[in-house]
């Protein structure tokens, strides 16, 4: 087993990552102080539970916890206040007190909104990642937990950090291909922001990460979530540092919104604006070739890097403009320097990402 801490003081916590840790929760649990005397909620969504929310249900009610659970439809337009609120119904119907604690099963879209609920129930009560995803090495580590507004992302949300991240490796085998494009584009950002060994890794490993090989895949994970862990034990709530980890996410979450959540998954649209950035990188006087090896890398890992024609340039400028990082009037954009090394850039001229979002249209389709 590997195990990952993310050190924030009084609310430092592990990761553990490794084959057939869920049978083992309740062990997990005990030694992290999950109180079996107040029901515990389980979230996840209708993809996921059939396979695997009875064998936890057991395995926890075997260690001596009571749980409820929640199934959500599978999908990005989950993470809204209308399923916010149904969650909210079922740890109040389920009797949750504020000892209580709600484990998130699943990817990121499960694991921000329990996340968020998790924050919210009582003003703020335990939760546990049980992420399911590849995707989840970065969404289950941070404590950024959110819902959707329909014309920005993420735009409701709070930071709660989890109790522990349990990442058992043998339900990622379960994930269809898409998915596991998905996943592997953060796995890859955290190396073009901090480690360009581990971007051309990803590269030159991308072929057994698509076939989810556990050995790559445990190894990538566990570099993927030390990059993450180590930006957010230096700057928590996002006060500078931790705006790296949002390479390409001005443009891709402006994607996500305009296209309509679920379109794009969230990793597709965080590729095409990686893409995005590194175009703009050139653009700013920086080496062109960055974009060249930024596009092999997420290509070798079957991302897509151009978006369809019909979505509007305006449309995504105006999405754009509720970024977080846009603060008293400056838009902040995350530049890459080299592979593995990215600035935080102030005031970048609007025609500049107007020509970069145009530029990201050429040929007009999306190449997944
Ligand atoms: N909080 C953060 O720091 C952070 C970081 C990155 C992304 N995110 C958010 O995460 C979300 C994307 O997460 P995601 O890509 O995991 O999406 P997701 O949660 O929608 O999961 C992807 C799909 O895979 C299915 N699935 C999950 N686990 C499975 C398994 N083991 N086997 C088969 N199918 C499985 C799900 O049902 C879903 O259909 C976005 O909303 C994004 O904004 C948050
Ligand atoms: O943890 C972070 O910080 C990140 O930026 C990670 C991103 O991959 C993630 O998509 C995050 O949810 C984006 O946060 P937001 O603050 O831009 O909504
Ligand atoms: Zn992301």
């Amino acid at each position: 087993m590997r195990t990952v801490n993310v050190d924030l003081g009084d609310r430092s916590y592990p990761i553990y990552i490794g084959s057939g840790l869920l049978q083992h929760i309740g062990e997990y649990f005990k030694n992290h102080g999950i109180s079996t005397k107040s029901p515990l909620m389980i979230v996840t969504d209708d993809h996921i539970a059939p396979t695997y929310l009875s064998s936890l249900e057991s395995t926890l009610s075997a260690a001596g916890y009571e749980s409820v659970s929640k199934i959500v439809k599978a999908g990005e337009p989950s993470k809204s206040l209308t399923v916010f609120e149904d969650v909210m119904t079922t740890a109040i119907e389920g009797g949750l007190d504020r000892n209580s604690t709600v484990i998130a099963l699943g990817g990121g879209v499960v694991g921000d909104l329990a996340g968020f609920v998790a924050a919210s129930y009582m003003r703020g009560i335990k939760f546990v990642q049980v992420p399911t995803t590849i995707l989840a090495h970065d969404s289950s580590v941070g404590g950024k937990v959110a819902v959707n507004h329909p014309l920005a992302k993420n735009m409701i949300g709070a930071f709660h950090q989890p109790e522990l991240v349990l990442y058992d490796l043998d339900t990622l085998q379960t994930l269809p291909p898409r998915e596991v494009s998905a996943g592997l584009a953060e796995m890859v950002k955290h190396g073009l922001i901090r480690d360009g060994d581990f971007a051309r890794w990803c590269r030159e490993h991308s072929s057994e990460l698509v076939a989810l090989d556990p050995d790559a895949l445990g190894y990538g994970l566990e570099r993927g979530c030390s990059i993450k862990a180590d930006v957010v034990s230096q700057d928590e709530r996002e006060n500078g540092l931790r705006a790296i980890l949002n390479l390409g996410h001005t443009i891709g979450h402006a994607i996500e919104a305009v296209a309509g959540y679920g379109e794009y998954l969230h990793g597709e649209a965080i590729a095409i604006g990686m893409a995005g950035s590194a175009l703009l990188a050139g653009r700013l006087g920086r080496d062109s070739s960055i974009y060249d090896e930024t596009v092999s890398m997420l290509q070798s890992l079957k991302l897509p890097v151009t978006m369809a024609a019909h979505l509007s340039t305006d449309d995504i400028i105006k999405a754009m403009m509720h970024d977080k990082k846009f603060r008293e009037g400056h838009m902040l954009f995350i530049i890459p320097e080299s592979i593995g090394s990215v600035s935080i850039v102030k005031d970048v001229p609007v025609q500049l990402v107007r020509e970069t979002i145009d530029q990201l249209r050429e040929g007009g389709e999306v190449l997944v």
